[in-house]
């Protein structure tokens, strides 16, 4: 193996199902969740790890956890074996399931997180100064003493980043952890990831169906469909094989016929005075917007990006 900070070489991963088949019998069936994937990450990375549903995205992440045990290849992280030597690499990872909380239901979030400090037995000052900097930076103020039921989604995902950190984790492995957030709340979540990875170099694995998050966070983007890594490089370049598109939404001043002549792009929906352009994913924005605010009433916009879905279709198409 070579000395990445994670390193996977031929990792599989097959769940034996039953399925009850007439009244007495019982067949098994294997699903090979994780079907021989390679890949290495270096220390302080940030990497997106994508795939469609039932990719075989939070297998991986269990195995690199030491949660589930392979049933073929290798695996380190940190330098240790997750499944046999679960109980150190505990200390020097941290994990956030967007879908779920690790925070105690019905304790203010100041009480989950000195439970955490007990659990990783993590030094008073080391702990107040993690705390500090995370209340600080994710706007925590104030909601301290608020039960964790009573938070906001967007607040008890902050809370739940804040609780992955305060052991000072190597690596930090994200679940979907935008899912469900208002903008401004992402946008809170995504600077606070850009500094941490900046500040104190933690190597980040991030799975989301959100490719903002990874256009905003990561160099590096992985691709896994059906157990098999389909694309490991720059995000560019996975739209350059996939051709896919982002989509402009421009609002005019009024309900216009569709827009014309814009070099570049093109118009694909129009509903009163909003339109929709698609464009290149890895074209830029600017020449096209500045194009359409030369000649149009222009009021406000955004930038779609496209479906992780329809990326990897795309990559199908291309053969
Ligand atoms: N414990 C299990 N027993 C049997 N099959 C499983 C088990 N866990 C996962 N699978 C199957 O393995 C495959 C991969 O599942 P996995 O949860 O890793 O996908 P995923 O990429 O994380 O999907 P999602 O985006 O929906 O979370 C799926 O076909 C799933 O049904």
């Amino acid at each position: 193996m070579s000395d990445g900070f994670i390193e996977v070489e031929d990792l599989e991963k097959v769940f034996q199902v039953r399925r009850k088949s007439g009244t007495f019998r019982r067949t098994k069936r294997e699903v090979r969740a994780v079907g021989g994937i390679s890949f290495s990450v270096p220390r302080g990375e940030m990497v997106g790890y994508i795939g469609p549903n039932g990719a075989g995205k939070s297998t991986t992440i269990k195995m690199l956890t030491g949660i589930l045990t392979p049933s073929g290849g290798r695996l380190r992280v940190a330098g240790l074996d997750p499944s046999r030597e679960r109980t150190r690499l505990v200390r020097r990872i941290g994990v956030v399931f967007g879908q779920r909380t690790t925070l105690w239901w019905d304790l203010p979030l100041r009480d989950s997180f000195d439970l955490v400090r007990r659990m990783y037995r993590v030094p008073g000052a080391r702990y107040r100064a993690n705390l500090e900097r995370c209340v600080e930076l994710l706007e925590l103020d104030g909601l301290l003493d608020v039960p964790v039921r009573q938070l906001s989604l967007g607040q008890r995902m902050r809370g739940d980043i804040t609780a992955a950190l305060l052991h000072d984790p190597d690596v930090l492995y994200l679940d979907e952890p935008t899912i469900g957030l208002d903008v401004i709340s992402k946008v809170r979540v995504r600077e606070f990831l850009r500094d941490l990875n900046a500040e104190k170099g933690t190597t980040v694995l991030l799975t989301t169906h959100d490719l903002t998050d990874i256009e905003q966070l990561c160099k590096r983007v992985m691709v896994i469909d059906h157990g098999r890594l389909m694309y490991d490089g720059a995000l560019a370049g996975l739209h350059e094989v996939g051709e896919s598109e982002r989509t402009l939404v421009v609002d005019l001043e009024r309900a216009l016929p569709p827009i014309e002549g814009v070099s570049g792009a093109r118009t694909v929906r129009t509903e009163g005075p909003r339109q929709w352009l698609a464009f290149p994913a890895s074209a830029s924005a600017a020449p096209i917007v500045s194009q359409i605010a030369d000649g149009y009433p222009l009021v406000d916009l955004s930038v779609r990006e496209p479906d992780i879905e329809d990326v990897i279709a795309r990559m199908y198409a291309e053969g």
